[in-house]
This record gives structure tokens, C-alpha cells and sequence, in this order.
């Protein structure tokens, strides 16, 4: 699908679509490199094109806060690296849909995070999960850890910046994420469904496009929606 996409848009132009049998060389000349691959892959490619001086859009899930900040000290320490834009979530739905999560996180102390995907996802909790879970204890603030009681249980879901993430991989899934906040006598539900992989192409062509004039590093396509939320990494 991205193939495609970057074949049909009039300003981009294909220099070479890789596989896992591909040499990393074949990205050399490209003004900008998207990575959709595989969580086992994502490093060794980001770390070929950063240290080749050529900006990367980074797709593919699996990549811990930690594993971003060695990356970012990497690109802050080497003048000629290439920028990368991690982004977690292309539908620009999804990113709205963890936006609002983190708008609402500071009134709600208890908040948990299901996210459904295809039978076919290897890696769990989702990216997308990972990081609204991420922007929602950093939302939080002074409201401090949202409560998360009995968390020792594993049935109570992996803990992501204190959150609990529930993880379903089923048929018939494409891609869905509910964050569900309660409070006194109330909850609030903020949910969001793909139904088709179109939901992402306007996200994929946004990134690739905005990619070349990044700098260091960027995490999430709200950093490029302007919608105010922590993305750069310092
Ligand atoms: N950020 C977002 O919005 C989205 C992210 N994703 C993420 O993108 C990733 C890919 O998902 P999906 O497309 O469903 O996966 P698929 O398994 O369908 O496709 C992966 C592709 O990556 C290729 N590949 C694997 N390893 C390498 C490598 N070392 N070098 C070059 N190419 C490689 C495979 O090629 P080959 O055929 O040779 O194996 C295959 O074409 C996943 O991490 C997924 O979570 C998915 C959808 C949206
Ligand atoms: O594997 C997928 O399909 C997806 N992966 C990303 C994630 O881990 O959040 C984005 C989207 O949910 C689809």
C-alpha cells in the first residue's frame, strides 16, 4: 500500500522498495526512507539510515521509549544523521483518539487501555497502545499514577507508563483501541476502530512529506498535526 501510494502522489517518487532479502545499500540516494517492516528489522534499518545522513519514517511497532532515547542521544551526538519520525499510529483518527485520552487523563484516576488487532500482529501491546499510555502518565502530571489495583494479577493487563494494556489478537480484527476512564459515578470511553488500511494513507503520505525537514528525533503524528502534545524528544 505504501508502494502505491508514494506511485500515484505527483511529488514523490520510488527509489527502491526493499524486502528482508534486500541490502540496506539499495536505500543509499533516497531522500527519505519509511520503515513498515517487522519489530525484529525496525532497528538495524533505522540505525543504517540515520547513520547515512537519510530521514526515516519510522511504521513499524515494537520500539521502547528506551530503544527512542539511545536513537535520540545517537542523532543529537552525529551532526549529519538523518532525522527519524517514529509514528506509532498513521490514521490520523487513532492519533486524535489518543489525544483526547491524555486531554481527559488527569480527571479520571482510573484508566485502562484494551486494544484489539489481527490474528497476524507479533508484537503486543500495540504501539499505538504503548504510546497513548505513554502520553497519558505524562498528562497526568500533578493528578500523579492512575490507579491500577490488583496489578501484580496477570489478567489484569502489562502495565505501560502505569496503565494496564489489554491485549486481544483476533480474526476479523483490522486494528481497534478503547481507553477507558473511570471516575465517580462515571466512565468515559474514548474508542477507535480501523476498519481498513486506507486509514492510513493520509498519515503515511503526511509523514513522508514533512519527514525531510524533521529534525533529531519526533515521536507520534501529532508532533506534525500541531495538536500540542509532547513529541519531541529533548
Ligand atoms: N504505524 C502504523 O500506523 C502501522 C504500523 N504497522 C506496523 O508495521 C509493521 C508491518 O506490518 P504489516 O505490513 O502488517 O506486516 P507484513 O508482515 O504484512 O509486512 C512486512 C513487510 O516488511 C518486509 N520486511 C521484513 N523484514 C524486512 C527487512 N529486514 N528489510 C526490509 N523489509 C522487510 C516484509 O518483506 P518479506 O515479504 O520479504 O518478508 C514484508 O513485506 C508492523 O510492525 C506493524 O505493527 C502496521 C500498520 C499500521
Ligand atoms: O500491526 C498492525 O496492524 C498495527 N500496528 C500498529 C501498532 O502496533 O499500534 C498500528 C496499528 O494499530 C496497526
Amino acid at each position: 500500500m505504501a508502494i502505491r501510494l508514494i506511485e500515484e502522489a505527483d511529488d514523490l517518487e520510488l527509489h527502491a522498495a526493499l524486502t528482508s532479502r534486500s541490502d540496506l545499500d539499495e536505500m543509499l540516494g533516497a531522500d527519505v526512507a519509511l520503515d513498515v517492516t517487522h519489530p525484529a528489522a525496525s532497528a538495524a534499518i533505522v540505525e543504517f539510515a540515520t547513520g547515512a545522513g537519510i530521514p526515516i519514517v519510522v511504521g513499524t511497532s515494537g520500539w521502547s521509549s528506551e530503544r527512542i532515547t539511545e536513537i535520540a542521544q545517537f542523532v543529537r551526538g552525529h551532526d549529519d544523521a538523518g532525522a527519524v519520525l517514529f509514528v506509532p499510529n498513521f490514521s490520523i483518527g487513532s492519533v486524535l483518539g489518543s489525544a483526547f485520552a491524555a486531554l481527559a487523563a488527569p480527571y479520571f484516576d482510573s484508566i485502562e487501555i484494551v486494544e484489539a488487532h489481527h490474528a497476524g500482529k507479533v508484537d503486543s501491546p500495540s504501539g499505538t497502545a504503548v504510546r497513548t499510555a505513554e502520553l497519558i502518565g505524562e498528562a497526568r502530571g500533578d493528578a500523579g499514577p492512575v490507579a491500577a489495583p490488583h496489578a501484580d494479577q496477570r489478567a489484569r493487563g502489562q502495565l505501560v507508563s502505569g496503565v494496564p494494556v489489554h491485549s486481544l489478537r483476533l480474526s476479523g480484527v483490522t486494528a481497534e483501541q478503547r481507553v477507558i476512564m473511570g471516575g465517580e459515578g462515571e466512565t468515559l470511553t474514548i474508542s477507535h476502530s480501523t476498519g481498513s488500511q486506507s486509514a492510513y494513507e493520509q498519515g503515511i503520505l503526511l509523514a513522508l512529506r514533512r519527514a525531510p525537514e524533521a529534525t533529531g528525533v519526533v515521536v507520534g503524528l501529532d508532533a506534525l498535526l500541531d495538536l500540542g502534545l509532547p513529541g519531541t524528544v529533548a
